[in-house]
């Protein structure tokens, strides 16, 4: 089934996102939230937006040594969020941790929480991967293989640019996931985002959910944004 794109929530408290939804007049669309709404609300917002009936994924991005990473998976399975990620740098073992602690946190009769894995962030071009990363192999080259450790180790999916959705699609199989931010229509202002494209070409490279963050959230016209992008988005299907 087509899923709709994912609003990134990223704004500096509760109030500002409650604000933002507001537009949406009831619709439980797909919202990540990320460190600058999770480190200011914590817990209760997001129980509030699934008991809402918006499916959340949790864009965390844990990076740390596996039991860590572990026992803090294990408090955001609780959570009742669909999705949440790891840094896939973080290695083999770390994200098989992450699995665990999901596991293991997930209440019965619920279901896990998807994890992901972020591969290469789309701020992150060809030559700051070479001179500043010191990774040596190409883009393309670089998020198959995370890719590929990820699904080794469980995950369900990865976080990468559309650019490089069908060589994971290829490399993983279609039901792993690729998640894609860095989505733009062609006025919209690219801010920080390198490896973008627009939301129908995503999904003709194969990414099987985008994010969509300040072509949205700056717009004056939110909704109007979003369904702009949702109808690319669907134009192929
Ligand atoms: O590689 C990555 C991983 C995560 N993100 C997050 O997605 C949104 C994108 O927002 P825009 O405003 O549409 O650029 C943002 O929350 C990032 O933290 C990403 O962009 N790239």
């Amino acid at each position: 089934m087509m899923k709709d794109p994912i609003l990134a929530l990223d704004v500096p408290n509760e109030a500002k996102a409650l604000k933002l939804l507001e537009h949406f007049k009831g619709e439980s669309i797909p919202v990540k939230i990320g460190m600058e709404l999770f480190y200011r609300t914590g817990a209760s917002f997001i129980e509030s937006l699934t008991a809402r009936g918006h499916p959340v994924f949790l864009d965390l991005k844990l990076h740390d040594i596996p039991t860590t990473v572990e026992r803090a998976m294990i408090n955001l399975a609780s959570l009742g969020v669909s999705m949440v990620n790891v840094h896939a740098a973080g290695g083999a073992d770390m994200m098989r941790a992450a699995v665990r602690g999901l596991e293991a946190g997930t209440p019965e009769k619920s279901s896990r929480p998807l994890c992901l894995a972020v591969t290469q962030l789309t701020s992150t071009d060809e030559s700051m991967l070479k001179k500043e990363l010191l990774i040596k192999n190409t883009m393309q080259d670089t998020v198959a293989h995370y890719a590929a450790n990820a699904a080794q180790a469980g995950l369900d999916g990865v976080v990468c640019s559309s650019l490089e959705a069908s060589l994971v699609q290829k490399t993983c199989g279609s039901a792993f996931l690729r998640v894609t931010p860095g989505i733009r229509q062609a006025s919209d202002e690219a801010n920080d985002q390198v490896r973008s494209t627009t939301p129908s070409e995503a999904r003709a490279y194969g990414s099987t959910h985008i994010v969509i963050g300040r072509s949205v959230t700056k717009s004056e016209a939110p909704a109007a944004a979003y369904d702009t992008i949702r109808n690319d988005w669907r134009s192929l299907s």
